[in-house]
């Protein structure tokens, strides 16, 4: 478990102090993949680098599986160091070192007997799956399969925690995915815990089971994803998952509506559908769908509707209360008004 404890982190620039970590404190579950997300600026970067005190905290305690970081120096630090691997937005592999020998030279870092190295960076490799990328350079790659050497880099000295900073965002969507599966893979076979940070909420989506959302160096909502995609409190929360989960309606649409505007949220394996269906037939109210999507978020589905309702008012009221009994989230956004 990795616990941050009133972390902050104050940079002193010429003519000002600048608070990049604002006292945040999480609790990050062993074994998880945590997201950390925000926007350019919010001290995603910061809160990250004091993970591995490649920053040193200003205040506050970084624990590791109950060794607090914060207080180590010298060769008992770089011991803890090696423990967590990292990986990069632009990866910073050695142009002039082969694939193997990028990934041989973490190990000789950190001493592994010379006859140990062949066998781990074979292992490494094919864990990666780049094993006929052996004795090409990082030239010859591309961003995906840097990415993967760096990856093989990482967990050269069996980590229990890997860093990762926007390790997808200069990588194309399909490439993006393939990396995302394959930390995922890393996450459920090694069980290493995954940090990562990105301002891309379906990297989150995609992967991570809890995440945080910081702001002005503070953390501002934190959670399980799906309950933080099908309930976000705060408004920046919100912008950041109408990315994935929209209910952008044309204004022009809007104007034209008649009756009773609902957004409905369908959560886990509650069938919207036949919900929505058996309302319509049950009451006299007609239904106009205006939008709607279903998101896999951790495999989980979310459900979500704008629903126009026409009908006479107590019908309707009926038809909304009779849905909020068959576990659907029913927010009435304009009631004909
Ligand atoms: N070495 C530094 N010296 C001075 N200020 C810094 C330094 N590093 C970060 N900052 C400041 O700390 C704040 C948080 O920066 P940080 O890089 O952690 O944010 P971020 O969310 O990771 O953004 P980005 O995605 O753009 O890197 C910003 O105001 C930034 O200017």
């Amino acid at each position: 478990m990795i616990q941050i404890q009133k972390v902050s982190k104050v940079y002193q620039t010429k003519d000002r102090l600048v608070k990049g970590v604002d006292n945040v404190s999480l609790e990050i579950g062993k074994g998880g993949i945590f997201g950390i997300v925000g926007y350019s600026g919010a001290g995603k970067s910061s809160l990250l680098r004091c993970l591995n005190l490649l920053e040193k905290p200003t205040e506050g305690t970084i624990l590791i599986d109950g060794i607090n970081l914060t207080e180590l120096k010298g060769k008992q630090l770089r011991q803890a160091r090696l423990k967590i691997g990292m990986i990069f937005q632009h990866f910073y592999l050695i142009s002039q070192k082969t694939v193997y020998e990028n990934i041989a030279f973490a190990l000789r870092a950190a001493k592994t007997p010379k006859q140990q190295i062949d066998d781990r960076v074979t292992e490494l490799l094919e864990m990666v799956g780049l094993s006929e990328k052996r004795n090409v350079y990082p030239g010859q790659l591309s961003g995906g399969q840097k990415q993967r050497v760096a990856i093989a880099r990482a967990l050269a000295n069996n980590p229990s925690v890997l860093l990762c900073d926007e390790a997808t965002s200069a990588l194309d969507p399909k490439t993006t995915l393939s990396i995302l599966r394959l930390l995922k893979k890393i996450n459920r076979e090694l069980a290493i815990t995954i940090v990562l940070i990105t301002h891309e909420m379906h990297v989150v989506k995609e992967i991570c089971d809890r995440m945080a959302i910081m702001q002005d160096g503070k953390v501002i909502e934190e959670g399980q994803v799906y309950d933080i995609f099908s309930n976000p409190v705060a408004e920046l929360t919100k912008e950041f998952i109408s990315s994935v989960v929209s209910f952008e309606v044309p204004d022009t649409i809007l104007a034209q509506c008649t009756g009773t505007i609902v957004k409905l949220l369908f959560k886990g394996n509650v069938a919207g559908e036949s919900v929505i269906s058996e309302t319509i037939q049950q009451f006299d109210v007609h239904g106009n769908f205006l939008h709607g999507s279903i998101e896999y978020i951790q495999e989980m589905p979310l459900g979500t509707f704008l629903m126009e309702l026409q009908g006479r008012e107590p019908d309707i009221e009926r038809a909304i209360s009779y849905m909020s009994t068959r576990h659907v989230h029913v927010e009435v956004i304009n009631n004909g008004d």
